[in-house]
């Protein structure tokens, strides 16, 4: 005689509780933040209901609030004039550059913030590429050239992690060996290693106009760095390159549609994961919760915790004041 009754477990939240294998934190979060030149300058982001573009003053106000709330890490982005734009993004190194203000401001002010910084050439980018364009392609080389320079100066202005988010063979190496010959080697890298051509960017790319540009001879995508969705064995191969490279953490993006990527690697490394919640997917959540299709909070518990569930240590969410306001 034997009576499994696996719902002798599920009879009270209590019990229910008490078996629960994953549990979110408002310390796994990291917001992703978008950064603009100006004083109490706060833009809306009309794809993404609930976030917003701030001048540095709100966002180093916007970064104690979130300190309070449990959330200790953010992941800066900035958006830049476009005339301040080129092919090979030399305002990404500006040591007076917006990027680089908001981060020592910041540290200045919040100084147990974590901040990681976005490295990748796209905002800067007259082509919207995340890499320097020679003869109608991206140059994998000569960008990782920019790139080291890029996570360089952002170590220089008190970055903690950088955050390299391009794509390119070989940059975890190159951005690793020049923060050590700066000095910085207690600077991290968190390396998103299996990042896909993915249209789950849109709206992130109108938050800051960083889409492709429509340049003749100029790829209008982002294929022939990022990788392609059809694939998973090829994310691994990825993720143990960069491991090799001296990667200290290791992304995979976007979120809930890879969550099999995301188990997969979890089995294959010890490194710490981090997965990013894309804007897309944020969009998405908002847009069927207005229409009252879902439930917000519950919608979005449900999907971070999931994300969790799948091997993340990390998570990149816009909803990171949200969620942890939810479970505080
Ligand atoms: N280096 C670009 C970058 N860094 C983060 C995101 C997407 C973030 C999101 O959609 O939330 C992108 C977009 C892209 O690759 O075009
Ligand atoms: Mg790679």
């Amino acid at each position: 005689m034997q009576y499994h009754r696996n719902r002798r477990l599920r009879a009270s939240e209590a019990l229910r509780s008490l078996v629960r294998e994953t549990v979110l934190s408002p310390a796994d979060f990291v917001l992703p933040v978008f950064v603009i030149e100006g004083s109490s300058r706060r833009e809306a982001i009309s794809s993404m209901p609930g976030v917003s573009r701030l001048s540095i003053d709100l966002l180093v106000k916007e970064c104690r609030e979130l300190y309070q709330h449990g959330v200790r890490a953010v992941n800066i982005y900035a958006k830049i004039s476009e005339n301040l734009k080129d092919n090979a993004g030399t305002e990404a190194w500006n040591r007076d550059g917006l990027m680089q203000r908001a981060i020592r401001e910041v540290k200045n002010a919040v100084p147990e913030m974590v901040l990681m910084p976005d490295v990748a050439l796209d905002p800067y980018s007259m082509y919207g590429h995340d890499g320097i364009i020679t003869e109608g392609k991206v140059d994998n080389d000569s960008t990782n050239d920019a790139l080291a320079r890029m996570a360089v100066s952002q170590a220089e202005a008190g970055a903690d992690i950088v955050a390299p988010s391009d794509m390119m063979d070989g940059r975890v190496a190159a951005i690793r060996e020049a923060l050590e010959e700066n000095n910085f080697k207690d600077v991290g890298i968190l390396s998103y290693s299996a990042k896909y051509a993915s249209s789950f960017y849109g709206p992130f790319r109108n938050a800051l106009d960083s889409a492709p540009k429509d340049f003749e001879n100029i790829p209008k995508d982002k294929k022939t760095y990022q990788m392609d969705f059809h694939n998973s064995r090829e994310a691994l191969n990825e993720v143990y390159k960069d491991v090799e490279e001296g990667a200290d953490i290791i992304m995979i993006k976007p979120g809930m549609p890879y969550l099999d990527i995301v188990a997969k690697v979890r089995e294959a490394i010890d490194l710490p994961i981090a997965v990013y919640h894309t804007s897309g997917e944020y969009a998405m959540l908002k847009a069927a919760a207005a229409s009252g299709w879902v439930d917000n909070n519950l919608a979005l518990m449900e999907s971070l915790t999931c994300i969790k569930r799948a091997g993340a240590d990390m998570i990149f969410t816009y909803a990171a004041k949200e969620a942890a306001k939810l479970l505080g």
